[in-house]
């Protein structure tokens, strides 16, 4: 085996953490394959082999019109339910002990989902999850920002009416194109959420500047930045970031295939390394970016130039910045060093 192959080997069964991955950007082939079946009104192709070519993005702006097409596909409680369980399902065969599945409950309801059937779908999947994978799912609402505020009104009353909340949500988010979206306006419902105990988690810098971070954290009191890849710019912000201990949800291949960043290579991963910034590595959208998280671990260890300590330290970060409780936390680190210690043992 090869030194790569062999780390490749120890990525696969390192227990991990996944902090910023979409539900319907999670969707299998497959699974998209028969959705699209079962609704031929719909443009998405139903071979799966047709569907690298279609999940093949010219801009952010088209992964998104692509995006909202297989959303579309996603018409009844029982789809929310099975693609909540299978993304669990693909999750645990990758040794992903705990994620936090970021769902945009709006995109759903206003396409007609009723709204109580829709937080039971997902929170029986997320029981069924646990007690059959050993998964633990955790769901964070976001926004959809281009919707306007119309659809952050909507976001902010699902995620905080007691009647309506499940279980499983711990965060609130902000997604969607950043382009013509100053997060600002969104202060309001983030201070509801915030005060109805949720976590601030907002996509920021993925495909504008360091002063949408710097929003993000002032306006919206984020606790970790979705993608912020941008901060690079900003030499104040990653001093800033790394003194207050704002995490940051890398996910490199995403950046790639939106076309955020040229290649991995100009990934500036390394500098937020640097600059002493806590990094945690994640897939975003995996099907659709051709990826999934081991092979983004993967990417890690060669930008990164990481051996297993220093994954098993990614792996780590990971649990840490988590909304797990402090005991759920523990017991998987426990479980990353017995399994590192294991695989560097003579
Ligand atoms: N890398 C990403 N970076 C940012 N977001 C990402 C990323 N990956 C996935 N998303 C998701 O994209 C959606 C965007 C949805 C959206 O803009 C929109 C606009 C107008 C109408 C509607 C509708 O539903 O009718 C939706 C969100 O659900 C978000 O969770
Ligand atoms: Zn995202």
């Amino acid at each position: 085996m090869t030194t790569t192959d062999h780390l490749h080997a120890f990525i696969a069964d390192l227990p991990k953490a996944e902090l910023h991955v979409h539900h319907v950007g999670s969707a299998s082939p497959r699974i998209v394959s028969e959705l699209a079946a079962r609704h031929p009104d719909s443009k998405v192709p139903t071979d799966p082999e047709a569907l690298v070519d279609y999940f093949t993005f010219t801009d952010f702006a088209h992964f998104i019109d692509v995006y909202l097409s297989v959303v579309d596909l996603i018409r009844t409680p029982e789809d929310v339910r099975l693609l909540t369980y299978e993304v669990a399902r693909d999750l645990a065969r990758q040794q992903v002990r705990y994620a936090e599945l970021t769902i945009t409950p709006f995109s759903s309801t206003r396409r007609g989902i009723d709204e109580r059937a829709f937080m039971e779908a997902i929170e029986d999947a997320r029981k069924a999850a646990e007690s059959e994978f050993g998964t633990v799912l955790r769901w964070c609402f976001d926004i959809p920002g281009e919707a306007g505020l119309e659809a952050a009104e909507e976001t902010t009353r699902l995620a905080t009416d007691d009647r309506l909340r499940p279980e499983g949500l711990v965060s609130f988010g902000l997604g969607g194109p950043e382009i013509g979206v100053p997060r600002p306006q969104f202060k309001p419902y983030f201070d509801r959420a915030i005060a109805a105990g949720l976590h601030s988690v907002p996509h920021a810098g993925e495909t504008t500047g360091p002063e949408t971070v710097w929003d993000a954290l002032t306006h919206l009191r984020a606790e970790r930045i979705g993608h912020g890849t941008n901060s690079f710019q900003d030499p104040a912000l990653l001093t800033h970031l790394a003194e207050h201990r704002i995490p940051l949800e890398v996910c490199p291949t995403s950046n790639i295939a939106t076309r955020a960043v040229r290649t991995l290579d100009e990934h500036p991963i390394k500098e937020f390394v640097k600059a002493g910034i806590v990094v945690t590595i994640n897939s975003d959208d995996p099907p659709m970016f051709g990826t999934d998280l081991n092979s983004e671990y993967a990417v890690a260890a060669r930008l990164l130039n990481l051996d297993e300590q220093g994954l098993a330290g990614l792996a780590k970060n990971a649990v840490d910045v988590s909304f797990l409780d402090e005991p759920g936390k523990a017991r998987i680190k426990d479980e990353i060093d017995r399994y590192t210690a294991t695989w560097l043992a003579p």
